[in-house]
């Protein structure tokens, strides 16, 4: 995507900002809370004090030479930013940077008893067994009796809204937008989605996961609802391929999600069969990148995996990280068309993901005026509104004409 001057880069240097808050406040809490998660020993407690040092005061250092994604970094842009404050670089580099450094200092890049043990595995374990979580499983069984058409759209927006960890299967956007001055949905493309993926769908949806528990399971639901009534033949879930912001999905999330929806009581475990048996098959496969967890937007997305983008009916990203790297992240004035910041995708794209950056394209500008005039810039980052953007084509000339 070429350089455009009128939507600069997110960094986190602006004392006051979002970004700044992430850098100086969140970092240090994740330090914290993994502490107390974990037994950890003295050399990984010391490891998690120097990450403390580093993140707020420090500078970017270099992996050790033996680093096993050594060269993956270096090529991610690690050279460069080397010696520089973790304010002065991209936002979205600095925030992955954090997260490789803090599996690092819990002995999860290993070698040694520890790797591969997830930081976050009990947040993500709490979140599954949650109590919530049974009420909204429940809710599957009144979906039951519904129209394929108004079950689709109800399991869309339990995924949409799960990337609040809300799982309330919204029937539809309206109701939300007659109770609210600022629309809940502030971007509606789901009759466009859904018109990619008919009932005859012989192709393949990609869906690129965001969290794990109560996001991972609708995003299941729905594959199960597309693959189960033909909108897809085959689907193709992308994870992470190691712990990341927390919640992000894993395979071994997947298949706590699973076995979860497998145990439960009423139509959820149907669902649970169908993803099983889909998995046990082939018509779902579940893909871990290394790009997945790229400090870089998907414009710089390697070769193989647009390649397989390519190859899809629909690739849908789920959740704010996932569209802050889909459009760039990027201040882009709120109207800029989505078509334009995703015309470099090799096929059709979607995102559904609620608002909890400062990033946002292809909102109306009636729709970008409501929400400055009920909430000021708040409505950016509250997570309390959520979009569905779909692009069909690639369009560089929408940008160009900005
Ligand atoms: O991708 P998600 O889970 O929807 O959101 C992740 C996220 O909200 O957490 C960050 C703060 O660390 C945000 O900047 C980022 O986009």
């Amino acid at each position: 995507m070429p350089d455009t001057p009128f939507a600069p880069v997110i960094l986190g240097n602006e004392t006051g900002s979002f970004p700044h808050s992430v850098l100086a406040e969140r970092h240090p809490a994740i330090i914290q809370q993994v502490r107390d998660a974990f037994p950890y020993g003295p050399g990984q407690r010391r490891e998690l004090d120097e990450l403390l040092a580093s993140c707020t005061e420090g500078t970017i250092e270099p992996l050790p030479a033996d680093a096993p994604d050594r060269d993956l970094w270096q090529g991610w842009g690690l050279p460069a930013y080397t010696g520089r404050s973790w304010y002065d670089v991209p936002w979205l580099w600095s925030e992955s940077w954090f997260y490789r450094r803090l599996l690092d200092a819990v002995g999860y890049v290993g070698p040694g008893a520890w790797q591969g043990i997830d930081p976050f595995r009990p947040f993500k374990r709490a979140e599954l067994d949650a109590p919530e979580t049974d009420a909204e499983l429940a809710a599957l069984d009144d979906l039951a009796g519904l129209p394929e058409e108004e079950r689709a759209r109800a399991l869309l927006h339990g995924s949409l809204w799960g990337n609040r960890a809300d799982l309330g299967f919204r029937l539809s956007a309206e109701s939300a937008e007659k109770r609210d001055p600022a629309p809940a949905l502030v971007a509606d493309d789901g009759d466009a989605l859904f018109a990619l993926l008919p009932r005859t769908g012989a192709g393949t949806l990609v869906l690129v996961a965001d969290n794990a528990g109560r996001e991972l399971v609708p995003d299941l639901l729905l594959i199960a609802h597309l693959l189960d009534q033909g909108r897809a033949a085959r689907a193709v879930l992308h994870v992470k391929p190691h712990p990341y912001y927390v919640s992000d999905a894993t395979t071994a999330d997947v298949v706590d999600a699973l076995r979860r929806l497998r145990a439960a009581p009423g139509a959820a475990a149907g669902y649970a069969r169908v993803l099983w048996a889909a998995l046990a098959d082939g018509r779902l496969t579940v893909r871990a990148h290394p790009f997945s967890c790229a400090p870089l937007p998907y414009a710089d997305m390697p070769d193989d995996l647009r390649a397989e983008f390519a190859a899809a009916t629909l690739t849908l990203f789920k959740g704010d990280l996932n569209y802050r790297r889909l459009v760039g992240d990027r201040l882009w004035p709120p109207t800029t068309p989505f078509t334009a910041v995703t015309g470099y995708a090799p096929g059709p794209v979607a995102a559904l993901r609620t608002l909890k950056s400062d990033v946002v394209t292809g909102l109306s500008p009636a729709t970008a005026a409501a929400l400055v005039a009920a909430e000021e810039q708040r409505w950016r980052t509250s997570g309390t509104h959520a979009l569905i953007q779909v692009s069909t084509s690639s369009s560089s000339s929408d940008l160009e004409s900005q």
